[in-house]
């Protein structure tokens, strides 16, 4: 399996150097030179298999053979039994056809675990035989950074800097990260947004000089390998809830755009899936885009659901590649110029992406509505950005006829605010977090500017 850039100018990579990579040199981002497929008979051979059996069978195309089978079934083994859940990913039926997706089992309590307890193993694994080390610097609005943390902590490998922005996360999001106090792990509290912090990881990426040659991997979703642990829930759902005989819609609470692809990937292997609901908050360049063809940048607001306060969307562009018929020079102009000026899609790919995507937005008002409605009418505590994805799929889901597969992509004890203002007492945090709100923390602000934030991250990794 080779690994293109989106912007059609880098070299193809392995997955080995791809996962070691992260960003494509010319600014673009790596995909599959092929997507593969699972056939009927391989989806049918899954009914009934382990979330970690479904996720071997379901990566091993795009590892390629690059780590023996055996080794990588017991990183993947590895990775899902951290997860308090033994069904890893558990279905949750809210009513006749609409169900919830809990992602949020996994150390950190959002859908991050799943990808980044597998990448940090995969990360150790290749460092480990390469004898290499190298550094992780990382975009959080919230919950990446702990994910990563708490994914590659345990790598004498590597050293992590996570940028987060200053006093624009939750309490519980910024103590489960800087409370971290092991010496490979940073945090730099960013003043500015998480389009800032995104930003300058991407400069770093695309001019590393500043790290003197020790390698720089990402942990965000620019890496290939996060996206790849994703695509195996859409599929786990799915085959749970009769694929490939029957066809189901996902609905998907959206900003940074990887998990929503990863599902577009699932569809393009051969998953039968009749549409994606992507939902935003009131940031919502996403929906304005699919909705109107408006592909503008708009200030960014501060919303009750942070971790999607996001307004350059970092994957959007990986599925701008596939609507364009993966032309290169199409996404770097369309992409150039969204930087500068308000931008349009051209008429053939927005009407490709109009055949499977529908969007909603969702206010903070709203979001707070639907908390206390869902809760009313289901049981369920949603977090804020489950509660986005949720009216959403209520909204503008095709039929009723289709089973709806609402992604929980966090705790709701993530987000006291929220469920404060929804009405609702506290959410008690699990017990491996009892002790969290009193542990000491430590961390660096500084302002948004690279060059701080490269001379912090070259003077003190180790
Ligand atoms: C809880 C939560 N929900 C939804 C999202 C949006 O996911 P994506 O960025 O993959 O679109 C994020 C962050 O990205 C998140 O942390
Ligand atoms: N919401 C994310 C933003 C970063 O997204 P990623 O999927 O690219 O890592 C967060 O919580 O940090």
């Amino acid at each position: 399996m080779r690994y293109i850039s989106t912007r059609g100018q880098a070299p193809a990579l392995s997955f080995e150097e791809v996962v070691l990579t992260g960003m494509a040199s010319d600014g673009g981002l790596y995909v599959p030179e092929t997507i593969p497929t699972l056939s009927t008979e391989d989806l049918e051979a899954m009914a009934g298999l382990s979330y970690a059996e479904i996720a071997f069978r379901v990566m091993k195309p795009f590892v390629g053979g690059e780590i023996d089978d055996a080794t990588f079934r017991n990183l993947v083994e590895d990775a899902y039994s951290t997860f308090s859940h033994e069904a890893v990913v558990p279905l949750n039926q809210l009513s006749s056809n609409h169900f919830l997706l809990e992602l949020f089992h996994g150390p950190t309590l959002a859908f991050k675990d799943v990808a980044l307890q597998l990448l940090g193993r995969i990360l150790d694994h290749f460092l480990a035989k390469r004898g290499e080390r190298a550094v992780i610097m990382g975009a959080t609005s919230g919950d990446t950074g702990s994910a990563a943390i708490e994914g590659c902590r345990h790598c004498d490998n590597l050293d992590i800097f996570i940028l987060h922005p200053h006093k624009r996360v939750s309490e519980v999001q910024r103590r489960q990260m800087t409370s971290v106090l092991a010496d490979n792990v940073f945090n730099i509290a960013i003043e500015g947004d998480f389009d800032d912090a995104q930003a300058m990881v991407k400069a770093s990426f695309a001019d590393q000089t500043f790290l003197n040659g020790t390698r720089l991997v990402a942990v965000n979703s620019i890496n290939w390998a996060r996206i790849m642990a994703q695509v195996v829930y859409y599929v786990a759902s799915a085959v749970a809830l009769g694929a490939p005989h029957r066809e189901v819609s996902f609905s998907v609470p959206s900003a940074n755009f990887g998990n929503v692809f990863a599902g577009y990937v699932a569809y393009r292997m051969g998953l039968p899936v009749k549409q994606f609901v992507v939902a935003t908050n009131a940031n919502d360049i996403l929906h304005r885009t699919l909705a109107d063809n408006d592909f503008s940048k708009q200030a960014l607001k501060a919303t009750l659901a942070p971790s999607m306060d996001i307004v350059v969307s970092s994957n959007f562009e990986r599925l701008l590649f596939e609507a364009y018929d993966r032309d290169g020079d199409a996404v770097r102009d369309l992409l150039e110029r969204f930087q500068h000026e308000p931008a349009v899609l051209a008429e053939a790919p927005l009407a490709t992406l109009r055949e499977k995507f529908v969007s909603h937005s969702v206010d903070d008002d709203t979001i707070l509505e639907v908390i206390r409605d869902a809760h009313g009418r289901t049981k369920e505590l949603l977090d804020p950005h489950t509660a986005t994805g949720y009216r959403a799929a209520e909204r503008v889901r095709a039929d009723a006829s289709t089973p709806m597969i609402t992604l929980a992509t966090a705790h709701p004890a993530k987000f006291a605010d929220a469920v404060l203002q929804a009405g609702f007492e506290g959410v008690p945090l699990p017990a491996h977090m009892a002790g969290l709100l009193e542990r000491e923390e430590r961390y660096t602000v500084l302002p948004a500017e690279l060059e701080a934030v490269q001379a912090f991250v070259a003077e003190q990794r180790r």
